[in-house]
């Protein structure tokens, strides 16, 4: 059985209309007007026990709202949430046992109080034995460095410290699954990877299952094999990391550095080769790899330039996920990888 089962999930927020003019405004203070807005669409998918899924989309598309009735915290409009057996807004105490959820905009600790302090409590709140608080924080802190802040109150942590003590409250009671809402937003490059080298270790070393929404795309590279996309409150795209690739990725750059400049010729734009940037004698090169092989074009250069290096790079996951968006905002119909899920 799936860990996590979502059915036809929906969600609709009643939200007073918004008003443009000092007139309108004002009249929409004494009559109020209400509109409904559908943050989730009958959004339906399964996640078995130790997956690692980027729950991604544009900003507004329904990404936390989901993630909030996974949790719990909102109940859903209709459809059906089951983790772990539970329906957790019926079952907030018991799921919150074998959940834990970091929510990068807001922490989950005792603002006022000192880190160590705030990990204690959660010891307290959680019922964790000793030896496994112990344990948990010996490992926690091996990978997260705490103790170099662990006596500070929250409220002074800067933003990537305040990260790493939010990450390991959320795992000290041992979840099951854990659900990490845009969790290395704002942080720099080391702090980012400290935290994906943790999150990679938990899955690795414990099986626990995560659920990650971010807009940084280094972090579903890294660290998802799996990718949800959801788009005005729908599910577009549910498919491997790799499939999406496939789809999505098969425009190749190859960057050629020749000893005279390089003039791009008809025959190379009739085999589909597009021509990028050039400083001096460096030339960019843009071809749907499906189409055409780099070893034809490399072969083709040679015979004609005298080459001093040369280099083939993928296409970044950001420009996959951008042009994904872009198909999604054209079409406006799912991408299926996984058809059975997209309804
Ligand atoms: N409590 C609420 N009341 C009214 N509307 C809401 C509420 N919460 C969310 N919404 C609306 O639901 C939609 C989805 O919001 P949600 O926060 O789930 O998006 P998101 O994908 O997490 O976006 P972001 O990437 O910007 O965090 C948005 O249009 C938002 O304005």
């Amino acid at each position: 059985m799936a860990l996590i089962e979502v059915e036809y999930l929906r969600k609709e927020f009643k939200r007073q209309k918004r008003k443009d003019g000092f007139w309108p405004l004002m009249k929409s203070l004494v009559h109020r007007e209400y509109e409904i807005k559908t943050a989730v669409e009958n959004i339906s998918f399964t996640i078995d026990r130790g997956e690692v899924v980027g729950y991604i989309g544009p900003n507004g598309a329904g990404k936390s709202t989901t993630i909030k009735m996974m949790v719990g915290i909102l109940v859903p409009t209709s459809g059906i949430v089951r983790v772990n057996g539970l329906v957790p807004y019926e079952n907030r105490i018991e799921n919150a046992r074998r959940i834990g959820a970091v929510f990068g905009q807001k922490s989950q600790l005792w603002w006022d109080t000192p880190v160590i302090e705030s990990l204690r409590l959660t010891k307290y709140m959680y019922d964790i034995p000793n030896d496994r608080y112990e344990r948990n924080m010996k490992l926690f802190n091996d990978v997260l460095d705490l103790d170099e802040f662990k006596k500070v109150a929250v409220r002074s942590l800067s933003l990537g410290q305040r990260m790493r003590a939010d990450l390991c409250a959320a795992l000290l009671h041992d979840p099951d699954i854990v659900y990490l809402d845009e969790p290395t937003i704002g942080l720099d490059v080391v702090v980012k990877e400290r935290i994906r080298q943790f999150i990679r270790e938990i899955n690795r070393e414990r099986g626990t299952t995560v659920i990650l929404t971010t807009h940084d795309m280094a972090d579903i590279e890294k660290l998802c094999s799996r990718v949800m996309v959801v788009d005005h409150g729908k599910l577009m795209y549910d498919g491997n990391l790799e499939t999406l690739k496939n789809d999505f990725g098969n425009m190749e750059k190859m960057e050629v550095d020749t000893d005279e400049p390089f003039a791009m010729s008809e025959e190379l734009r009739r085999m589909g080769v597009a021509f990028g940037l050039t400083e001096e004698n460096r030339t960019q090169l843009t071809y749907d790899k499906n189409s055409i092989n780099s070893t034809v074009i490399i072969k083709w250069i040679m015979e004609r330039y005298s080459v001093r290096d040369f280099i083939v790079k993928e296409t970044e996951i950001e420009q996959i996920i951008r042009d994904l968006y872009i198909h999604l905002q054209q079409q406006g119909t799912p991408v299926s990888a996984r058809e059975e899920a997209l309804i």
